[in-house]
């Protein structure tokens, strides 16, 4: 996954026992201030930042200094969201009013030439509305885009950066609600959960007659190609599954860090494949990962094994994909993320019975989506008042 700068910051923190919280307040001072007995109704980010004492756990952090500012004075953000039903403004409005003028799309449109100078940030509501050249051009205070959600495919980071805007992502949010996701695919695809549930509900069913069996996932071999936050943290579940793991990754882990999973890294992504069990991809999609998974590497795997996908649909050949379940060159497959999503209604992966769709909930809980919101404002706070940046996103 991205290698953000906030990874590395919180790799030079030494972490004691139940210490991991501390460091994350850390390097998001923004997030720390809430819940401060020094937190107003609002900060003011032009004031840098000060230590005062966390009311929760009596212990020293850096949180914004507080100075209420009325609400015309806070800079504007601009939300793009896709709407439905866990979207930014039924939930997360709160949230965001305590530091931006919060500023829709449908304002920004009715009235442009007042709302274009206010707007200084643009927040990016999961992983699915993009940011053109003409919106860029109409906003010239725009500072920074904070994406909620960790893949950034969705924009055009080379074009973004030419204006001078700084790119953000929420890696450390994400990271345990999407690896849930991973673990609930593997098991729903091992023991055939959804087949299980239409049975038990289905008005035909007469008595439970079940004429398939599920495979195991204790102690079975999982391959897992990518070890950013959110593949390490599936390992780190996996190991209560006393899964073999095997991982695969641009850059090897550190020993300590492969020691305390149990992890063996695979050079080649090859012998990971024909290794595995179960293979899961948490790569980022880009140039260099786009079908990474084709017809050759679906060959390779052995044809009892399952293969999870919860990175972005493009990293995998998806014509070959439903090739290998057609074909049974694989056991089953079990997907949160497609090409394009949602898939047109006829398509053939949609007629397979050996295979799982869900559609994209890596990080639909009510705790991941406050989550990605407070690592987002602290990203976009961070760059409005000229601060080092949690987690930026450069292009390549
Ligand atoms: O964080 C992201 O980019 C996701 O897609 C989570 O599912």
């Amino acid at each position: 996954m991205f290698r953000s700068k906030a990874f590395s910051l919180l790799k030079l923190i030494p972490l004691m026992p139940g210490q991991s919280d501390l460091a994350y307040k850390l390097i998001h001072p923004a997030i720390a201030s809430h819940g401060h007995r020094c937190h107003r109704r609002s900060v003011d980010y032009r004031q840098g930042y000060k230590t005062c004492p966390s009311s929760a756990e009596g212990r020293t952090i850096n949180a914004p200094q507080t100075k209420v500012m009325a609400e015309e004075e806070l800079p504007g953000v601009l939300i793009l969201d896709i709407g439905g039903t866990h979207g930014v403004l039924e939930n997360l409005a709160p949230l965001l009013k305590k530091h931006f003028c919060l500023i829709t799309m449908k304002e920004f449109l009715e009235n442009k030439k007042e709302m274009s100078k206010k707007i200084q940030s643009v927040f990016v509501f999961e992983c699915r509305p993009t940011v053109d050249r003409e919106l860029l051009e109409s906003l010239p205070n725009l500072k920074v885009i904070g994406n909620s959600g960790v893949g950034v495919d969705h924009l055009d980071l080379k074009m973004i950066s030419s204006f001078g805007i700084k790119v953000t992502n929420t890696p450390h949010a994400v990271a345990d609600s999407t690896a849930d996701i991973g673990m609930a695919l593997m098991l729903a695809s091992a023991r055939r959960l959804v087949e299980g549930c239409q049975i038990a509900v289905s008005p035909d069913t007469k008595y439970f007659a079940v004429d398939w069996l599920g495979v195991e996932v204790t102690r079975a071999t999982l391959g897992i190609i990518g070890m950013g936050s959110i593949g390490y943290k599936v390992a780190q579940r996996a190991r209560a599954f006393d899964m073999r793991i095997l991982y695969h990754n641009r850059n090897r882990r550190r020993k300590e860090e492969e020691e305390a999973v149990g992890a063996h890294y695979c050079e080649k992504m090859e012998d990971l494949l024909q290794q595995s069990d179960f293979v899961m991809l948490v790569v980022n999609l880009t140039p260099e990962t786009h079908k990474l998974i084709g017809k050759k590497e679906l060959g390779l795997m052995k044809p009892t094994a399952t293969f999870i996908n919860i990175s972005r649909g493009a990293v995998i050949d998806q014509d070959a994909l439903v090739e290998a379940l057609q074909n049974k060159v694989i056991r089953a497959a079990a997907l949160d993320v497609t090409y394009p999503e949602p898939l047109p209604r006829d398509h053939p992966l949609l007629k397979l019975n050996n295979i799982i769709i869900t559609p994209h909930i890596g990080t639909a809980t009510v705790q991941a989506i406050r989550m990605m919101a407070e690592e987002a404002i602290a990203n976009m706070l961070s760059v409005l008042n000229g601060q080092p940046i949690p987690s930026e996103v450069l292009p390549k």
